[in-house]
């Protein structure tokens, strides 16, 4: 079983320093949907009662520093996700909850971009999400947090602002699903290896963004910030 050193985490460990070459640290970004019972309340979405998959690229990242949210083609609605993202330190199929977190190298914090109108359409016609969700630089990412900056990963604050005006503040606490739970699921499919991204989803107060908009998302008050700016 594959496992990156810790002491090669720890190096990573930095609220400041990007992780470089994220984009190839793992092979895969998994995301959950409807996590947050308000967040599929207002979109109209029910609460799903196992936890709901699908996956972005890891050509959809984007780094801080690396450049803009660039809007997919013939956009028409792109909203902003903040979410808590666990970077798998430990590979593993067919985890136990209760040793899930074992698996955990570290949290970063992410933003699922969607083009809403997109997904909309797709859904309707019962066709995956992909694009609506796998857009380049649909998943900016923030630094890199060693697994132990977070004593509590069911309760953490996360929130996000737009142009200074504050549009999401959740807090892990009200996940339907919690982290070894959603560990647990996602490897009775898929191998979870080192550096793959879990995105745990999001909280209420989705909305849409636009060209020269300014995003700024937090976990907690100052344990890690991030900022993208819309092309
Ligand atoms: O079901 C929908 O209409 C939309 C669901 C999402 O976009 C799910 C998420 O990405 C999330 O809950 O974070
Ligand atoms: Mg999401």
């Amino acid at each position: 079983m594959q496992r990156i050193a810790i002491s090669t985490i720890r190096k990573m460990s930095s609220n400041t320093e990007p992780l470089n070459n994220f984009a190839n640290f793992g092979k895969k970004i998994v995301c959950i949907g409807r996590n947050y019972a308000e967040h599929a309340a207002e979109l109209g979405n029910k609460v799903p009662t196992k936890p709901m998959i699908f996956l972005k690229p890891t050509s959809a990242y984007l780094q801080e520093g690396q450049g803009n949210i660039k809007l997919p083609p013939n956009c028409t609605e792109i909203h902003h996700e903040v979410e808590l993202g666990i970077v798998i330190g430990k590979s593993g199929s067919n985890i136990l909850e209760s040793s899930a977190m074992e698996h955990v190298g570290g949290y970063t914090l992410a933003l699922d971009m969607t083009e809403r109108k997109l997904q909309s359409d797709l859904k309707s016609k019962g066709h995956p999400w992909s694009l609506a969700k796998g857009f380049d630089t649909s998943c900016p990412v923030g630094g890199f947090l060693d697994a132990s900056r977070i004593d509590n990963v069911d309760d953490v604050r996360l929130w996000l602002k737009v142009n200074g005006e504050t549009k999401q503040d959740g807090n892990t606490k009200d996940m339907i699903f919690r982290v070894p739970t959603l560990l647990s699921f996602i490897s009775q499919y898929m191998t979870l290896e080192v550096g793959d991204l879990v995105l745990t989803g999001t909280p209420s107060g989705v909305g849409p963004v636009r060209s020269k908009d300014v995003i700024v998302a937090g976990l907690n008050d100052d344990l890690l910030q991030i900022e993208f700016s819309v092309e």
